[in-house]
């Protein structure tokens, strides 16, 4: 199956795409490319760790009101579900898990929760406290993540190797690196710099679920 720019956009896949928005300038912005890229992405995080949490909720409303389907929108970094509009799920990073004192049990009946890990000890606690999903990186280089050295595929296979709860990959991830992430168990991948620092955001995500189509199965 060829997945095109115009078509073929409704294809599902098994392993996960998400797509993190992080310093995509403004909302109009991220609007306007969000909007054209989502029938191909399962997630689609705002993440815009400096802005306070209420401009991100209002990011997802947004994003929501310009025909984005909730199920596909998740908010970093907050805590307020109550407020959160039926969105898809919520991301918390290591520092937001750790000092979290409300009970992720209360909050999952609600909504979906993920967590970054960092180590397979991270990835425990993690599923130990019911979280729904993990992000492991980074894997490989990522202007994202500057001077710190890689964790690479042999980490990620050790992380996936030990817990259930699904292990997305994220960090410096392009097209040629899908086979080998599933290949090590993660069950889907993130991406910033693939679509935001792409010219053709659109084109640049519908090749990379090509790639994960074809690496189906
Ligand atoms: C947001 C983020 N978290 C990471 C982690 O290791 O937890 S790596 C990362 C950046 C990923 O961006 P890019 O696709 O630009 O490499």
């Amino acid at each position: 199956m060829v997945i095109t720019e115009e078509h073929d956009s409704d294809v599902t896949a098994s392993f996960e795409l998400h797509v993190i928005s992080q310093g995509v300038g403004n909302l109009h912005n991220f609007v306007s490319v969000s909007k054209d890229i989502w029938p191909w992405v399962d997630y689609i995080h705002i993440r815009e760790k400096q802005q306070p949490p209420e401009q991100r909720w209002e990011w997802a409303n947004k994003l929501h009101e310009s025909g984005v389907p909730s199920d596909r929108i998740v908010v970093n970094g907050v805590h307020e579900v109550g407020q959160g509009g039926g969105f898809a799920g919520v991301h918390w990073g290591q520092a937001d898990f750790s000092q979290s004192t409300i009970s992720i049990g209360d909050m999952r009946k609600r909504i979906r929760i993920g967590v970054s890990v960092h180590s397979v000890d991270e990835a425990k606690a993690a599923e130990q406290q019911g979280v729904d999903y993990v992000i492991f990186g980074h894997i490989y280089n990522s202007n994202s993540k500057p001077g710190i050295k890689p964790r690479g595929l042999k980490q990620l296979a050790e992380v996936c190797a030990t817990v259930n709860v699904p292990v997305i990959a994220i960090g410096g991830i392009g097209i040629e690196h899908v086979r080998d992430l599933r290949s090590a168990g993660a069950r889907g991948l993130a991406v910033i710099s693939h679509i935001w620092a792409s010219e053709h955001p659109k084109q640049a995500v519908s090749s990379l679920k090509q790639a994960i189509v074809e690496s189906e199965g």
